[in-house]
Order: structure tokens, then C-alpha cells, then sequence
């Protein structure tokens, strides 16, 4: 069985492909809209009520825990265990008993993990604890805030799952917390890619389980499936066919979702797909021929490729040519009209969308999909519908088999089945409406614990990429002269190559951090913050990354971040900006863009062929600054929409491709 990203051609990507059901997107737009915006009024009117009551919780857990230190480690734990034990028996509610456990909560990380939590760190995990979405500044303890929460929810009687972005901070912040937990006596799961069914299901069956949010939501589709067979066969025949799978995951109870803006939002607009099985309807033949006919096709003539919503659309012209073209064809796919049309759609993403070392890697002739998000590469992951076997024909790579889609989930619906969610994140304000809409989760934002020292410097906007990157060169020189760390974010491993060319030729000494080299992250990013070093990173290390300030940084201004490019989404911006002056430290910020990013597209040709002519004065670099910024709000509105429409097809089709069921 194996897990697929859905290419253009699923049709709850495609919204406008499907005129009948954009109508239904809208009617039900508006009144889901008004719904919602009545809702999140209330919640907002009730929001200082809620604010004054956990600060003074947080009053008296700080008086309590004054006299906590002369507790024995035993006694210590037994009454941190009885606190959690009434909790469950009266509810969260109860005032008194829940200062007392905030206050024995903290004195166990104290004495197992060496942090005592500060009073922002307290509230955080009150509100997780109340099911809501946490905001919390970039560097303010967030992993500590979730663990803490994940042990008071699993003393409370649930079994917590903490769901993370990739498996190196699943497995980092397990081994953060593992000695607060160990000396609970609350036993610690942890599900990674290379995790055996049996490992998985002991670590699901722990009160707390520390996964990522794509190996436990395939976990579920694989249970739901089984449990749909299950029900499907006879016991004796189930028992024949399934006697080694049994259920991974025991029950959906509590979720709390760290980067829940990058899980909950940003990933949601792919939904998630199991396949099975061959696919025998795309062979290579097809494959080959469509490939080979969409190369003789011109841009602008033809169709026109749309970077705003990912696709290409075919001229009039061009479908009456493929008329014509095709009109020998007797059998197969493309005998039929909408078919071959998506066929020759699909190729020719292929050809003038995806791109090598941005979208995905070739390594070992094999075609690896990058995760737009957070630079990583994802193994095993297949674009469907036949648009991995053309990537892999245009790759000159050995062409794998198209598979079946035996089920279907998106992140919305499948984190919306927990009993009690809540989710954390340095970057929810754009998105904190989506959040009411789709999960119903009210946002709470937590002050710093120290005020923030970061300096925000002035940005520049290039003409071209070499300008950018000359300049680039000559910043980081002098940086590195005065002795402070730079990390230089980029966007895409090909931009890193052209980053890296202009340092060495500088003479520059650097380090790496990308999809390609991901082994050596802790190390890099270990080193990222000591005097001197140069790291250049994808956005690989934009969240959860800790870098640490080495001896004497504080004193040359801590760590200096530049941003080559945007992003299309601010928030994953911003998470770069935050690795720099963390927890009160010193550290700088700037921004380098060009007229060449792939932003730029979304700028009017107009602007583009004036500065061409005239050049890129001052003002007109302010105002490229500001279009640049508009087009990426372009983008993130064109997202967000995706994922409405994403979610609307979601219910309509969910009888039929996704389960219902839990799988309890
Ligand atoms: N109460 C505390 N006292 C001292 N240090 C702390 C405390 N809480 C957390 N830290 C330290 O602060 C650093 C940042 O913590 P962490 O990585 O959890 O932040 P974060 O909010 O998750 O950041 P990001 O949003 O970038 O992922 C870590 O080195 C952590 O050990």
C-alpha cells in the first residue's frame, strides 16, 4: 500500500473544472461564512473573561509552588498523580485542585528537566488543556508547553497523541520531555516513518504518543480500511487475510497539534490518498505518447500556464487541434474527450510546473517529492493520477507503476474526529479565522516571556537574481568580518546552489541544510548559532529549529537571519525570522528579493517592463517591495480558498472515499 499526493487532475484541486460544483462552493460559502463570523464574535466577546480567570489560576499555582521544593521525589509524584486523579474526577474546573497540579507540574520539570516553566509557559498549557489554539512566539518554550500539557491530559485520564511536522522533531521533543514523563511513571510512544506495525501500536497505546501528523493520519486510513474489510468478510476469512494487522491506533481522544498553522492549514490543502494495487488505465504507453505530443505544443498559443492556482489551461484552439490529433485513437484513455484533456493538462504541469530541485529530487533515478512547506523530502509519497510516471518520463527516470486510490482522508476532517483538540503555533493570526471555521478552535495568544530584541532591518528589492545574490555576497562578507553567525534562508535546493556558487567564489566558508542533506541536520543546526559560521538553509530549518547562541554572539548582535525570497505563505516567513532572537537574545532580521523570484509573476506585466526600461530607483524598489508582498496575499487568499473548496468536496464525496468510522 502506498501514499499519494493528489496532482491537478483529482478534481477537488481543479474547483474550476467543475462549474456545477463551484456553484454549490458559493451558496454554501456565504452562509457557512455568517455562521462562522457570529460564532468567532462570541467567542472573542468571551475572550477577556477567560484571559482574567487563567491568569489568576496562574497567581495562586505560583504561590503553591514556593513550598513544593521541600516535597521527596516520591511524595512528589504521588500527589502530582492524586491531583491529575480528582481533576479527571471533577472536571477541569475545579479551581483550587487545578492550581495545585499546575504547581506540582512545574516543580517536576524543575527537577527532571532542569527548566522551571515560566508563568506564559503555565498558561499555555492550561489553554491546551482546554482545547484551544495556542499562540505562542517563535522561541518561547512551545515543546515544553506541549509536553507539559500531554502529561497533565494523560494524568487526567486521556491518551494524548502530540502531533508534530516531521519525525526528527517528533523524536527530538519525545526525547525532551521523556524524563518528566519517566518520572510520572506515564509511558512515552513514538511513531516515525521506520516505525514497525508492532512498535506503533505499543507507542498508540501509550498515554502519550509524540508522531507526526502523515504517519498518524495514514495509520487511521489504514485502520478505517481494515475495519471496512472487516466488516465486509466473514470472521473466519478476516481472521485468515488480517491476523498480523490488528488496529495501530486505540482511539482519537486528545490531539495537540504543534505547528498546527503548517498541519492544519498549509498541508490541508492536500488531501491524503492510500492506493492499492496497479492502475491500469495509465500505462506507459500513455505516458509516453502524451508527453511526447504536449512537447509540440507553444505557451501562450496553446494554454496558458496559471502560477495563481497551479495549473494549465488549454486555448480553444489547442483542444480542437487535440480533436484532430487523437481522432485514430481506438481504445484507451485517451479515446475519451475529458480524459485525454486532462491527460495532456497533466503533462504539461509536468513540463512547465514542476521543477527539478524545487519540487521534487532526482536521486538513484528515482523522482522524490520535496515538501513545499518544510523542505523536506518525502519518500514513498507519489503524485497520482499519472503525474509522478510523466515527471519521471521528462526525468529520463525508470517509470513506476500507477497505483489505485483505495482510500481518502484530508487533515480537516480526520483532526475534527478527536475528541478534544487543541494545536500551538508562532503564526496563526491570518489564519486564525480558518481555524474557528473549519476545527473550531478560538486562538489564545500568550505574551513573551522577556520582551523581544530583535532588529527588523530595511529590505532591498534587485532587478535580477545576480544583483540579489551579488549583493548577498558583499552583506554577508561584512557580517562575518564583525565575527556574528548569518543563516541565509532560500526557498528551494536549486536556489541553494546558486547561493552557494556566489559564497565559494567569495571565498566564503558555509555549511548546508536541505532536503538532499538531511542527515547532518542536528549537527548543522547545532553549529548555526557559533561565532562565525555561515549556514544556508531551505526552510528545512524554519520550524522547531533551536539555534543556539555560541560564547560571545550576544555581544555582536546574536544570530543575523537574511530571507532571500518570499514564501508563498507570510507564516513560513515569519518562522525564519524566528530562529533569530529567541527567548530575549539579540539577533537581526533582513530581506532580499528580485524581480526574477517566482513571486514576481503575479506582478503586472506593466510594472515589470517599466522598471525594465527605467530601472529599479529607490521608490520604485519600495513599491516592488509592497506588489511583492500583495502577491503573496494573493496566494495565501487562492490557498485558503483551495482548502474550502477542498473540504466542501471532502464532505460531499466522503461516503464514498473517506470513513466515517473510528476506528475504536
Ligand atoms: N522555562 C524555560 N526556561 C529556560 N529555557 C527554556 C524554558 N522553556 C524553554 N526553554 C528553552 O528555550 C529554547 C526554545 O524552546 P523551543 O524550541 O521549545 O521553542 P519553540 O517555541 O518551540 O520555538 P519554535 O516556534 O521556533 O519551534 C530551548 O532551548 C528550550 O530548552
Amino acid at each position: 500500500m502506498s501514499e499519494h499526493i493528489p496532482s491537478i487532475l483529482d478534481r477537488d484541486t481543479l474547483p474550476e473544472l467543475v462549474p456545477a460544483y463551484e456553484k454549490t462552493r458559493r451558496e454554501r460559502t456565504a452562509i457557512d461564512a455568517l455562521a462562522g463570523f457570529l460564532e468567532g464574535r462570541l467567542a472573542r466577546l468571551f475572550r477577556p473573561i477567560y484571559q482574567r480567570k487563567i491568569r489568576g489560576l496562574l497567581v495562586h499555582a505560583e504561590a503553591i509552588r514556593e513550598d513544593l521544593g521541600s516535597l521527596g521525589d516520591d511524595e512528589l509524584r504521588a500527589q502530582t498523580r492524586e491531583a491529575g486523579g480528582v481533576l479527571r474526577r471533577n472536571g477541569l474546573s475545579d479551581k483550587a485542585t487545578m492550581s495545585r497540579f499546575l504547581a506540582l507540574l512545574s516543580e517536576v520539570s524543575t527537577r527532571t528537566l532542569g527548566l522551571t516553566p515560566h508563568p506564559v509557559q503555565l498558561e499555555g498549557v492550561r489553554v491546551l488543556l482546554d482545547g484551544k489554539l495556542l499562540e505562542m512566539a517563535t522561541g518561547e518554550g512551545k515543546t515544553l508547553v506541549a509536553g507539559l500539557a500531554a502529561a497533565a491530559a494523560a494524568l487526567c485520564g486521556m491518551r494524548v497523541h502530540v502531533v508534530t511536522v516531521n519525525d526528527y522533531l517528533a523524536a527530538r521533543d519525545a526525547d525532551y520531555i521523556k524524563p518528566a514523563m519517566d518520572f510520572l511513571r506515564l509511558s512515552l510512544g513514538v511513531v516515525v516513518k521506520e516505525s514497525s506495525l508492532a512498535r506503533r501500536i505499543e507507542a498508540y497505546a501509550c498515554p502519550v504518543c509524540y508522531c507526526t501528523n502523515n504517519e498518524l493520519a495514514f495509520d487511521y486510513l489504514k485502520d478505517s480500511l481494515q475495519s471496512q474489510a472487516q466488516g465486509r468478510l466473514s470472521e473466519r476469512v478476516f481472521s485468515r487475510f488480517y491476523q498480523k494487522s490488528a488496529r495501530r491506533i486505540k482511539g482519537l481522544e486528545f490531539a495537540i497539534v504543534d505547528e498546527a498553522d503548517s498541519v492544519m492549514v498549509d498541508e490541508a490543502r492536500t488531501p491524503l490518498i492510500l492506493s492499492e494495487g496497479i492502475d491500469r488505465v495509465i500505462d506507459d504507453e500513455v505516458i509516453e505518447r502524451v508527453m511526447v505530443y504536449t512537447q509540440q505544443l507553444e505557451p501562450g498559443e496553446d494554454f496558458i500556464v496559471d502560477h495563481l492556482r497551479w495549473s494549465v489551461v488549454l486555448t480553444d484552439a489547442c483542444q480542437q487541434k487535440t480533436e484532430g490529433d487523437f481522432a485514430q485513437v481506438t481504445d484507451g484513455p485517451l479515446l475519451l474527450k475529458v480524459l485525454r484533456q486532462e491527460l495532456i493538462i497533466q503533462a504539461l504541469c509536468a513540463h512547465y510546473l514542476y521543477k527539478p530541485n524545487e519540487h521534487y529530487l532526482v536521486r538513484d533515478e528515482k523522482v522524490e517529492i520535496i515538501d513545499e512547506y518544510t523542505g523536506r523530502v518525502m519518500p514513498d509519497r507519489v503524485w497520482s493520477a499519472g503525474l509522478h510516471q510523466m515527471i519521471e518520463y521528462k526525468e529520463h527516470c525508470p517509470l513506476t507503476e500507477p497505483r489505485l486510490t483505495v482510500a481518502r482522508i484530508t487533515y480537516q476532517r480526520f483532526f475534527r474526529r478527536y475528541r478534544k483538540l487543541a494545536g500551538m503555533s508562532g503564526t496563526v493570526a491570518e489564519v486564525s479565522n480558518e481555524f474557528w471555521n473549519v476545527y473550531g478552535l478560538a486562538v489564545y495568544k500568550v505574551p513573551t516571556h522577556k520582551p523581544c530584541a530583535r532588529k527588523i532591518l530595511p529590505g532591498q528589492v534587485f532587478q535580477s537574481k545576480t544583483q540579489k545574490w551579488q549583493h548577498l555576497v558583499r552583506r554577508v562578507k561584512d557580517i562575518h568580518n564583525s565575527g556574528a553567525p548569518v543563516l541565509i534562508g532560500v526557498r528551494s535546493v536549486a536556489a541553494i546552489e546558486e547561493v552557494c556558487e556566489s559564497l565559494s567564489s567569495a571565498g566564503l566558508h558555509f555549511e548546508t541544510l536541505h532536503a538532499a542533506n538531511d542527515e547532518h541536520e542536528a549537527e548543522t543546526i547545532s553549529k548555526a548559532g557559533q561565532r562565525g559560521k555561515i549556514t544556508v538553509a531551505t526552510n528545512m530549518a524554519g520550524r522547531g529549529t533551536d539555534i543556539a547562541l555560541g560564547p560571545g554572539v550576544d555581544a555582536l548582535g546574536g544570530l543575523h537571519v537574511i530571507m532571500t525570497e518570499r514564501h508563498d505563505s507570510g507564516r513560513i516567513d515569519r518562522q525564519l525570522k524566528g530562529r533569530c532572537a529567541r527567548q530575549g537574545n539579540p539577533g537581526s532580521f533582513e530581506i532580499y528579493q528580485s524581480l526574477e523570484d517566482p513571486l514576481a509573476r503575479l506582478i503586472k506585466p506593466r510594472f515589470l517592463l517599466n522598471i525594465a526600461r527605467f530601472g529599479l530607483t529607490k521608490n520604485a524598489s519600495r513599491f516592488a517591495s509592497y506588489l511583492l508582498a500583495k502577491a503573496q496575499l494573493k496566494l495565501e487568499r487562492q490557498h485558503s480558498k483551495t482548502r474550502e473548496s477542498l473540504l466542501r468536496s471532502d464532505h460531499s464525496e466522503g461516503d464514498l472515499l473517506a470513513f466515517s468510522g473510528e476506528p475504536e
